[in-house]
């Protein structure tokens, strides 16, 4: 099965050399254990007759027959327009989460509450805007078993049928002929949320005890930066997560369409705004045109100041901080099942900027990048309007990465932008600020957990998961390792082309139904499992 199997109970040498195969040498944090080995040997004398394949056929039936209502819920949650990024639909958000807690307490989890994080933080345009509740719920909580933390976002992008979707985004349109599902969130991340309680629902129908304590952390806020729940999280440490072994995050996808895959490393992300500000109101171009200076055009030079079109960042000291690659590094990616076939296929284009997979991978993974998004206050409509917008507010995110330091990145961003804005000698006001930062994770991929994992995706699709790190960010998942000296295991459902954050987002219904599978055999074998 996988080499080294073993977990962070092993020496500090043990996790070394495992570092030392893949080639990682950023760790973000160390793992306690509590207990003592014979407690673990207990738990697993009891589970252990539970987790064997017969039993997973029953549940794997179970799920199957299931499968109309567990459509029939997510396509519920779906219709509630949940975008954490539109102050104008935060009350959507907040009853999203209600909406959840409601499905919680109907499946018998106990202990819910909703974490009331204050109001969200600047810069935002109403002030006391509240940010959503995290839901925080348990299933069980025998001191026998061990309790894994599930993490989920109830919140999505943004979706609008003039982007160019087919259908209406906030509702689940099935796809018979290619048996997939449609919709905002099906797969990022509402459809893996809901996989986690309709694991716990099959349990229920066929009167089997759930082999794991299980706790929910469900936040509102990941599509905007987590904003809020590293507090809580250190709050909660010691409190409604401290009996928490591991923490399980279903919110990525597989690298291609046809491989499984765990995942053990992400970039982070920070995201930054730039405000050029100048004329009073926006003016007639024909009236103004080359007599004032328009912040528009001034913030094109800065934006073209950030990056080439070959992608490479054009910031001073920010390629500087990325850990250098190794030869052993490079020998990784030749493993992994992908190809510039499903690259192009997943961007629906022929415009990816290298050949090599190992280029593909390493520029996805281990190399920063910078986006620009979009700006506020610019004419975007069809047909042509002569106008020469007053203020203008520009957004690009970079994408950080080992051995990237945020705080540092911070400065170097701010203070380029001010150079650059400078040297144009324009009389306008410009403004650079971050709006929300999240770290890079990487992690050991050898530990029970993510062994559990990997047993798991064997026993539902026959192969052994290919280890993979992502390029997407999410900003929690350094925090629940350090808060709660746990692991954390990324356990994705859907595919390399689902299409999140872009239009007609889907998720395919083989990747829900066989995701929910693997989600109730993880949690199956990891509770038989000797180590934490
Ligand atoms: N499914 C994970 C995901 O989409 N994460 C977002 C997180 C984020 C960071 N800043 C804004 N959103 C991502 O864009 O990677
Ligand atoms: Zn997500
Ligand atoms: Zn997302």
């Amino acid at each position: 099965m996988l080499p080294g199997l073993s977990s962070k109970k092993s020496s500090g040498c043990r996790l070394l050399s495992i570092a030392k195969r893949l080639n990682i040498t950023h760790f973000s944090s160390g793992i306690s254990h509590r207990l003592p080995q014979a407690y673990y040997l207990r738990r697993f004398h009891i589970y252990r007759k539970m987790s064997t394949e017969a039993n997973f056929q029953q549940l794997f039936n179970k799920i199957d027959e299931l499968k109309p209502r567990f459509i029939e819920r997510l396509a519920k949650a779906i219709e509630i327009p949940a975008v954490s990024s539109d102050e104008s639909l935060r009350p959507q958000v907040i009853k999203k989460a209600q909406f959840i807690a409601g499905e919680l307490q109907k499946l018998g989890f106990s202990d819910i509450q909703m974490k009331e994080l204050g109001a969200q933080p600047p810069p935002v345009a109403d002030p006391n805007l509240p940010l959503p509740p995290v839901v925080l719920a348990r299933y069980g909580s025998d001191p026998a078993k061990k309790t894994v933390l599930v993490y989920g976002h109830y919140d999505v992008q943004p979706a609008a049928l003039e982007d160019g979707w087919a259908t209406e985004p906030f509702k689940l349109i099935i796809d018979e002929e290619k048996q997939l599902m449609r919709a905002r969130g099906a797969s990022d991340d509402t459809g893996p949320l809901k996989g986690w309680l309709n694991v716990v629902e099959a349990h229920r129908e066929l009167g089997l005890d759930l082999p794991v304590n299980l706790v929910t952390c469900f936040e509102g806020m990941e599509e905007s930066g987590s904003i809020g729940l590293d507090g809580l999280i250190a709050e909660e440490a010691g409190k409604y997560f401290k009996e928490v072994d591991a923490v399980c995050i279903s919110d990525n996808y597989w690298l291609g369409t046809k491989k499984p895959v765990l995942t053990y490393g992400l970039r982070g992300c920070n995201y930054f705004q730039i405000t050029i500000e100048g004329p009073a109101a926006d003016l007639h171009s024909g009236i103004f045109g080359g007599v004032i200076s328009e912040p528009m055009i001034d913030l094109t030079k800065v934006f073209s100041s950030l990056v080439d079109s070959r992608g490479r960042i054009l910031i001073d000291g920010v390629n500087e901080m990325v850990a250098p690659v190794t030869e052993k590094e490079k020998e990784l990616y030749e493993k992994i099942d992908f190809t510039l076939d499903e690259m192009n296929a997943a961007s629906g284009s022929q415009t990816c900027l290298y050949e090599s997979k190992a280029d593909i991978l390493m520029h996805r993974w281990r190399y920063p990048s910078l986006s620009i998004h979009g700006l506020e206050g610019a004419f975007s409509a069809q047909g042509a309007k002569t106008v020469i917008p007053s203020k203008v507010v520009g957004k690009f995110s970079i994408r950080t990465v080992p051995d990237m330091d945020s705080a540092k990145l911070d400065k170097f961003v701010i203070d380029h932008c001010d150079k650059v804005f400078a040297s144009l000698n324009s009389p306008n006001r410009c403004k650079t600020e971050l709006i929300h930062d999240g770290n890079y994770w990487i992690s050991d991929p050898f530990n029970a957990s993510f062994t559990a994992a990997a047993k798991a995706t064997k026993a539902v699709y026959g192969v052994e998961p290919d280890f993979t790190r992502e390029g997407g960010s999410i900003p929690i998942t350094l925090t629940f390792e350090k808060e709660l000296k746990t692991s954390v295991m990324l356990l994705p459902m859907g595919r390399g082309d689902d299409g999140a954050h872009s239009i007609n987002e889907k998720l395919d219904i083989s990747n829900y139904m066989q995701g929910m599978k693997t989600m109730a055999a993880y949690l199956h074998y990891y509770a038989a499992s000797k180590e934490k």
